[in-house]
């Protein structure tokens, strides 16, 4: 990920480098180690749940500071869940669109 990234682009731009890691599974990757752990896609979705877990854990503490390393833990651990079933960023900014 480029550091000059605009702020309102990084999800694309963490959703790209997401794809392109599943694309090309690079060995010095730890996108790559979710892709093609021995547990399967069970260590990615295990690894989701452990951090909306921690999520909670900080937002129950009223930690901010830790809410918001979490969430971006979530985050990205849910757009790798995404890119495994073939669903993209659009996909689901068009899913909550359509909850306007
Ligand atoms: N945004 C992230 C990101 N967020 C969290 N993580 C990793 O997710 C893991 C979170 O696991 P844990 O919270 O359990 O912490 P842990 O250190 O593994 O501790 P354990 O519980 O496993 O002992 C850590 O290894 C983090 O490094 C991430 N790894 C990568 N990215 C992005 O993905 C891009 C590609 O990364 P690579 O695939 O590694 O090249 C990077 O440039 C980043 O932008």
């Amino acid at each position: 990920m480029d550091d000059d990234t605009p702020t309102e682009e990084v999800l694309d731009e963490l959703f790209s480098t997401i794809e392109s890691r599943k694309a090309k599974l690079p060995e010095d990757s730890y996108t790559t180690t979710l892709f093609t752990h021995e547990k399967g896609e069970n260590y990615a979705l295990e690894k989701l749940g452990e951090e909306a877990t921690e999520t909670i854990l900080a937002a129950k503490d009223d930690d901010r500071e830790e809410l918001l390393y979490e969430s971006a833990d979530l985050v990205y651990h849910l757009l790798v869940v995404l890119a495994a079933h073939d669903a993209s960023l659009d996909d689901l900014r068009e899913e909550l669109k359509s909850r306007f």
